[in-house]
C-alpha cells in the first residue's frame, strides 16, 4: 500500500488521511468520494516557494487551477501565498468568487473569447498570457475601448518536446499553443506588443509538457529562449522582466515513477537562467512557474465502493466500483496508471490479481488493469491513490452519473468542500417539452 503524506492505517485496519478515518468519511458522505490531504498540498506549495527563496530569486508560484478548482482549493492557495493560473472565464469566476486577489491571477488559454477577455480586464487581473495574434489584437482593442492598461506575457513554443505522453506535449513546434520561436511569429508578437500603448509586455512564457521527470527539457527550452532574447535585446532593447517556465513537474502514480523534488527542478532552472543572464550581461529576470499536478496530484485519493464482480476463469477477474471514467477519465484518455488498496482492510496483504472496472457503459471504462488485492467482496471500499489532479476537474456526467463529493482532511478534521451532485442537479439546466412546464402547453 502506498502510504504517503499523512496517510496511515489505524487500529481498525482502516486507511486514514489527514488523521481522519476514510471508512467513516465514506459512510458520512457516500462514495465515490475524493479526499484531499491538505497538509500535503501545503507542504508542496511551500517547497516550491522555498526553493526560490533559498536562492534569493524573485518569483511567483502560480497554482494551475485546471488541475483542481473549487472555492476551498483556491482559498487554500491564497492562504499559502500562491498566485493562480486560470484558463477560462469559469476558472476566473471561481477564483474571484473565492476572494482570490485579482492581481495575482494569470489568464491562460489558446482561444479566450471577447467576453472572457473583457471580464478579466474589468476584474483587473495581474496578467494575460497571450497565446496568439487574434488574442493580442482583441486585447489591445478592448483595452482601448475600456480605457485600460494591462500586463501581458507572450506564450511561446520553444520547439522542445518533453519526455511524456504524446497527448500532453505542448512545447513542440506542431502545437496549438503559443507563438512559434523558430518561424519568427514570436518575434513579430514581441514587436506588436512593444508598439502597443496599453499592453505592458512583462515577458515570455513557455510550458513544455506535463508529468515531466527530468530537468533537461526545461534547461533546453531556457537555452533556446535565450538565443532569441539576446537578439531581441540587441535589436529592440527588449529584455523580459519575467520568465514564466510553466508547470509539468511529475508525480508518483506508481512505483515506476520517480519524480524529482521541487527544489531539483527549480535549482536547475535558476542555475541555467543565472548562467545565461550573466554571460549576456543582463539582470536575472523574475521567474514564474505554474505547477498543477505536483501540488494536488498525490494529495488526492478516491474512495469507491466495490459492487459486482465478474470472473472469467483463466482470463480475468473484474471488480467493479461505483465510479469510473466519469470521475477519473485519465486511464481511458492517456492509459494512465494508478495504485489502489482496500480502505477498510488497509493492512491486509494482496493475494489475487484483479482488474478494476468502472460503471460506465464503455468497455474502455477501466480504472486499473491487473492489480493484486486481498480477496474482495461487495461493500469493500477501494482507495485509488494520487487522483487529486485532473480527476474532479475532468469529471463529467456521462451516463448521467452525478459527480462525487470532495472532502478536505487535515489534522484530524474533515470538511466537505464540494457537495455530491444530486439527481436534481443533473436536471437543473434541462427544459422539458411536456408536462405543462412551458406556458401555453
Ligand atoms: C500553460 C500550462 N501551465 C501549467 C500547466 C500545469 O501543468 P501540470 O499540472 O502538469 O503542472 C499546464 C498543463 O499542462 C499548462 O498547459
Ligand atoms: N489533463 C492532463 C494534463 C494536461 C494538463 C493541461 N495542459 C492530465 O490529466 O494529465
Amino acid at each position: 500500500m502506498y502510504l504517503h503524506g499523512t496517510s496511515s492505517i489505524n487500529d481498525d485496519n482502516h486507511l486514514t488521511i489527514g488523521g481522519v478515518d476514510t471508512v467513516q468519511l465514506a459512510r458520512e458522505y457516500g462514495t465515490p468520494l475524493y479526499i484531499y490531504d491538505v497538509e500535503l498540498i501545503r507542504k508542496r506549495a511551500r517547497s516550491f516557494k522555498k526553493a526560490f527563496e533559498e536562492q534569493g530569486i524573485k518569483a511567483q508560484v502560480a497554482y494551475a487551477s485546471k488541475a483542481f478548482s473549487c472555492l476551498a482549493q483556491v482559498q487554500l492557495m491564497d492562504e499559502e501565498g500562491m498566485s493562480l493560473d486560470v484558463v477560462s472565464g469559469g476558472e476566473l469566476y471561481t477564483a474571484l468568487s473565492a476572494g482570490f486577489p485579482a492581481d495575482r491571477i494569470h489568464f491562460h488559454g489558446n482561444n479566450k473569447s471577447y467576453e472572457e477577455l473583457q471580464y478579466a480586464l474589468q476584474s483587473e487581473i495581474g496578467c494575460f498570457v497571450v497565446d496568439n495574434f487574434h488574442e493580442l489584437r482583441m486585447l489591445e482593442s478592448l483595452c482601448n475601448q475600456l480605457n485600460k492598461n494591462t500586463s501581458i506575457l507572450l506564450r511561446i513554443t520553444p520547439g522542445i518536446e518533453a519526455h511524456t505522453h504524446e497527448y500532453i506535449l505542448t512545447g513542440q513546434e506542431d502545437s496549438k499553443f503559443g507563438f512559434d520561436l523558430q518561424n519568427g511569429q514570436a518575434e513579430q508578437a514581441v514587436l506588436e506588443s512593444l508598439e502597443s500603448h496599453c499592453l505592458n509586455l512583462l515577458g515570455v512564457h513557455f510550458h513544455i509538457g506535463s508529468q515531466i521527470f527530468e530537468t533537461t527539457g526545461f534547461v533546453l527550452a531556457i537555452q533556446k529562449l535565450y538565443e532569441y532574447l539576446g537578439k531581441w535585446d540587441k535589436e529592440f532593447s527588449f529584455f523580459p522582466e519575467v520568465l514564466n517556465l510553466g508547470g509539468g513537474f511529475g508525480i508518483r502514480y506508481t512505483e515506476e515513477d520517480e519524480p524529482l523534488e521541487p527544489k531539483e527542478y527549480i535549482d536547475a532552472m535558476i542555475q541555467e537562467i543565472t548562467r545565461l543572464s550573466t554571460s549576456a550581461s543582463v539582470a536575472v529576470p523574475e521567474i514564474w512557474i505554474e505547477p498543477g499536478r505536483s501540488l494536488v496530484g498525490d494529495a488526492g485519493t478516491t474512495i469507491y465502493s466495490i459492487g459486482s464482480q465478474k470472473d472469467i476463469p483463466s482470463v480475468r477477474h473484474y471488480v467493479a466500483v461505483d465510479g469510473g471514467m466519469s470521475d477519473n477519465i485519465r486511464p481511458a484518455l492517456y492509459q494512465a496508471q494508478y495504485e489502489a488498496a482496500l480502505a477498510n482492510r488497509a493492512g491486509e496483504k494482496g493475494t489475487k490479481k484483479v482488474s478494476i472496472a468502472g460503471k460506465c457503459c464503455e468497455s474502455g471504462d477501466m480504472l486499473i488493469w491487473d492489480i493484486i488485492l486481498p480477496e474482495t467482496k461487495s461493500g469493500d471500499l477501494l482507495a485509488v491513490f494520487c487522483t487529486g489532479a485532473y480527476g474532479y476537474s475532468m469529471s463529467n456526467n456521462y451516463n448521467r452519473i452525478p459527480r462525487p463529493a470532495v472532502v478536505f482532511a487535515e489534522k484530524g478534521e474533515a470538511r466537505l468542500v464540494v457537495k455530491r451532485e444530486s439527481y436534481e442537479d443533473l436536471l437543473r439546466l434541462d427544459l422539458p417539452l411536456k408536462n405543462g412546464v412551458f406556458a401555453g402547453n
